[in-house]
């Protein structure tokens, strides 16, 4: 089995600004990656070039063997690719039961434009399944637009869910949450994982540290280090970039 990602030399400018340089991240499988660093590190664009919102100018990147680079995001999106943005992006006039349908049905009839009457029912047991997995499933009938902030990022990834991704890319997954909607959007992700590949984009340290396997810091543009969570809390130049120096070290300058 090739790794879930092996990604070589990802760079993009934005004039003279190089906002991601030189990146290598492999991931083998199995495990739930967090990207962290400080604002303007290069996180977000990183997400867009891998998942196809952007092309990069130099670097390769290959997701389940597959070489992706350049390739437009719905192609990227068929090979089990599937990500969430910080913006949200559900149709609030439709009930949640409604918004996962539309992503669920939009994967099966493109593999298959001739349905069989049967396939719905399919459907509706895959719509079933994976608002159960994402935690919304109590909400079936609810317009997506009534929902509270954290159900809709529920929902979101209930959407990417149905189109049966490999690989799950979140970006700031608890952004804005209270602390009830975080611990259970903590709690899906972490259960999640098990199942389909994770990387989430993420300022709570909490979070990150609670769940991540393994994880990328990122610092102007460039991978600082990788490792275990352990590893990067003990490593100094990450306090320095990212955790912050302690302020008696601080004050000795
Ligand atoms: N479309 C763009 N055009 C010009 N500059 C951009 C563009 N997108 C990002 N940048 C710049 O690239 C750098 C990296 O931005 P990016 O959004 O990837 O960082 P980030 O780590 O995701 O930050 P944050 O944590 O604040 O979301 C920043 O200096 C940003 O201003």
């Amino acid at each position: 089995m090739p790794p879930v990602m092996e990604i070589s030399g990802l760079t993009k400018s934005f004039g003279g600004l190089v906002a991601v340089n030189g990146v290598d991240l492999v991931l083998p499988g199995g495990e739930l990656h967090a990207i962290i660093g400080p604002n303007g590190a290069g996180k977000t664009t990183f997400f867009n070039l891998i998942s196809g919102f952007l092309r990069a100018d130099k670097g390769s990147v290959r997701f389940l063997g597959h070489d992706i680079a350049g390739l437009p995001t719905h192609r990227i999106s068929r090979l089990g690719m599937a990500r969430t943005l910080q913006v949200k992006s559900v149709f609030n006039g439709l009930s949640v039961y409604e918004n996962v349908w539309i992503a669920a049905q939009s994967r099966s009839r493109f593999l298959n434009p001739f349905r069989p009457a049967h396939s719905y029912a399919a459907t509706a047991r895959k719509v079933d399944e994976v608002m159960e997995r994402a935690g919304v499933a109590r909400h079936r009938d609810a317009l997506a637009g009534n929902l509270s902030y954290g159900d809709q990022a529920l929902l979101e990834i209930a959407i990417a869910l149905a189109t049966e991704p490999r690989l799950l890319l979140l970006d700031e997954p608890v952004a804005g949450m209270s602390p009830e909607e975080t611990d259970r959007t903590v709690a899906t992700v972490r259960e999640l994982s098990k199942t389909v590949d994770v990387v989430l984009i993420e300022h709570d340290m909490e979070v990150v540290f609670d769940i991540a396997d393994t994880i990328t810091v990122m610092n102007q543009g460039a991978v600082l280090r990788q490792g275990t969570p352990a590893e990067i809390a003990a490593d100094p130049r990450v306090q320095d970039v990212y955790l912050g120096v302690p302020e008696d070290e601080d004050a000795e300058g």
